[in-house]
This record gives C-alpha cells, structure tokens and sequence, in this order.
C-alpha cells in the first residue's frame, strides 16, 4: 500500500511517502518567519503548502498514486485520539477553525489530494484536540474560561510508546507498556508542550496554542493577564495583530525576530547577551513547567522525555537537564515521529486492523 504523509507545522511542512511500513521518501522543509509573512491568515497557506508537496513528489519522481493521504488533523472539537476518516463535518469546522495553527491545513490538503485520485481515502490522526485531561485541570480562576488543551498528541504519544518500547528492550525481564508508566513529555518545536502522563492517559498538559504554559519559537506562553487586556483596549493592534502576538509574532520570534533556534545559539556564542537571556528564560520556563508536571504526578515520574526539532540542540537539552534531572531520568529524543505515526494510522485503518472513527 502507498500511503502520502503531510504534516503542515508552524514553521515546518514535513512529508513523507510510505511504501507499507517502510518510508521511501521523508522531506521536512523549513518556512522562514519572512516566507509566512506574507500570508495574512494561516488558512491562506493553503496552495502554498499544497503545491509544496506536488512539487516534491514530482522533483523526486514519485508518481501521484496513493492508497491513502493522511494529514496532521487539525483543531477539531475536542475528541478522542484515534484515526479519523476526513469527512465534511471535520472540513467545515477545520475551514471555520476558531484557532488558527497550520495542522489546520492537514485535513484540508489531504482531502484535496485524495479527492483527485480515484479510491484514495483521506485520513487524519490524533490531532492537536485529543483531550484526556483530569476535571480537576480543566478549573481555572474564572467560570468563564475553562482550561482546554491544544497539544503535540500524536508526537507524544508516539515518543512515549517508543520510550517504554526501548526501556523494554533494555530490561527484557521487566516490560514495560506506556499504559505502566507515569512520564512528563516535553515536545519542544515551533509550539512546545509540556504534558503529564499518567498510566497512558495525557491528564494534564498546556494549551500550547493560546497563550498558556512556556513561550516558545512562534508563541506567548503565559502572559500577565492584566496588561494584555490594557494591550487590547489600547486601540493600538486589531484583533487579528493581538491573536499574533500569542500566537505566530510572538517568542523568540517577538524577541528575536527568528524562529530558528540553531541561528539564535549561533548569536549566543558570537556575544549576543540579549539572545542569551531570551533563549535562557524559554528553558527556564519549560523547566518550571516540567516541575508543575511532576507535581500532577505526585512526584513519581518513571522518565521525561524531551522531544521536537528543538531537542536536537544541545544547548538546550543540557540545561534542562540540569534543572530537571533530579526528579527523574532525562530522556532526549531529538525530532519526531510524527510522520510514522500518522502512515502506521493510515495502514491500519486501510487493512482494518484500527477502528477508523467518525466525526461530528
Ligand atoms: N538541529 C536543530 N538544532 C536546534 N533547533 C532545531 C534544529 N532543527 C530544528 N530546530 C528548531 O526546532 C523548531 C521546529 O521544531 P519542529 O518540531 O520541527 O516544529 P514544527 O512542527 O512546529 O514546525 C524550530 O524552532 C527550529 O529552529
Ligand atoms: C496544534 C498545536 C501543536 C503545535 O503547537 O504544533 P507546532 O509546534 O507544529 O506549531
């Protein structure tokens, strides 16, 4: 069976063309903060994003013949993790997205392409909405706005099977399954979440989108509430400027005016003191948030894994580890899985070894 991945990120689109299980191409092909720039809502990347892809496939001379697309799913209704059959309910409510973020488009370009293919189905798999969280995380301060999440599900996930896999192998006398293990999973790419995972089940994690938990690359984190209502009363920036500033402008993006942490280490070691302490205080932030998480946890943490593009920076991982090493082993692994994931959903739906559900 062929099976094309695309997996649209803030500021990545990757892709991948799997031959059963077996990848024959993978192609991660970076955006620029002035290559977005020019696209007023993230839905407007649509062709773009599209015609990346068709263009890939044709400079590597993979003919346009898949069994099944499957695409990043997008911010959904919240719902159960799972493999999706793309439907018009999940199209109409992925075009009408109240939170904009690129996974948006996985859905969208997979069905396009599908749709063109004669006996081609499209699928999407555990999107950024998959929500297990305790009632008790949902309470905030306010009856009006509840916690939600919006999250690196399908990578966490993928990562943490891969951890109690490998932790298996290591100590074949005592397996280990991600259904015995309590861990904290950091996924630290153009958004990073930071999530407490009790016994296979993700029971708290930040809202990695909207303004909640560590800053990253392209996001806000946690804002003081009190001066971003000044912000938006000041009549200074429109509400689509002031959603960019949680979202998209904002980070090292903000500070920094690049998303690229390997160019923003670059800056560090050639003296640039202010890159230094922006770059820093997003550790620090993600090191609190791994703190907050083992308490969810009650202290018995098997593992934290760190996870994501931005773990392949040893700057980064050894400073964490530094701060977080003394509530349970460090575990670094650099990247994702996100692409294997999602072909692994779409092969097992095709042969009816998964469930495929139905959204409404
Ligand atoms: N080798 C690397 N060293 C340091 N940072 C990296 C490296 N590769 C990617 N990154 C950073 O990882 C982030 C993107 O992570 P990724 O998980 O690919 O995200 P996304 O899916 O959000 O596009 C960017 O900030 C990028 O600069
Ligand atoms: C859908 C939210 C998860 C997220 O932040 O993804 P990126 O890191 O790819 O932007």
């Amino acid at each position: 069976m062929k099976i094309l991945v695309i997996n649209p990120g803030s500021t990545s689109t990757k892709m991948a063309v799997f031959e059963d299980e077996k990848p024959v191409f993978v192609k991660t092909l970076r955006h620029s903060v002035d290559e977005l720039v020019h696209y007023p809502r993230v839905i407007d990347q649509f062709e773009f994003r599209k015609n990346l892809v068709l263009a890939e496939l044709e400079h590597e001379g993979i003919p346009f013949a898949f069994d099944a697309i499957i695409g990043r799913g997008g911010l959904l209704k919240p719902i159960p993790g799972g493999v999706y059959e793309v439907n018009d309910a999940m199209i109409n409510d992925c075009m009408h997205a109240m939170r904009t973020h690129a996974c948006n488009l996985g859905c969208l370009i997979a069905s396009e392409l599908a749709h063109a293919l004669p006996a081609c189905r499209a699928f999407i798999a555990d999107p950024g909405v998959v929500d297990e969280l305790d009632e008790v995380a949902r309470v905030t301060g306010s009856p009006l706005m509840p916690r939600i999440t919006i999250w690196h599900a399908l990578n966490q996930r993928a990562i943490a099977r891969r951890y109690a896999a490998e932790r298996t192998a290591e100590q074949p006398d005592r397996p280990v399954r991600y259904e015995d293990l309590n861990l904290i999973v950091c996924h630290l790419g153009g958004g990073i979440s930071v999530a407490a995972h009790r016994k296979g089940r993700c029971v708290d994690v930040n809202n990695a989108l909207d303004g909640e938990g560590p800053f990253s690359p392209e996001r806000a984190g946690t804002l003081p509430a009190g001066d971003l209502i000044d912000l938006c009363f000041s009549g200074k920036l429109s509400q689509s400027e002031l959603k960019k500033r949680i979202s998209g402008r904002a980070g090292l993006a903000a500070h920094l005016g690049t998303t690229d942490v390997q160019a923003v280490v670059k800056r560090i070691e050639e003296g640039d003191e202010h890159a230094r302490l922006v770059l820093d205080a997003m550790i620090y932030q993600i090191a609190k948030s791994v703190g907050a998480a083992a308490v969810v946890l009650y202290g018995k943490v098997d593992a934290i894994l760190l996870t994501g593009g931005i773990a392949h920076s040893d700057y980064i991982t050894s400073r964490l580890k530094e701060r977080v090493s003394f509530l349970a082993p460090v575990r670094v692994y650099p990247g994702e899985d996100e692409l294997e994931a999602l072909a692994l959903n779409a092969l097992g739906a095709l042969r009816g070894e998964l469930e495929v559900q139905v959204y409404q």
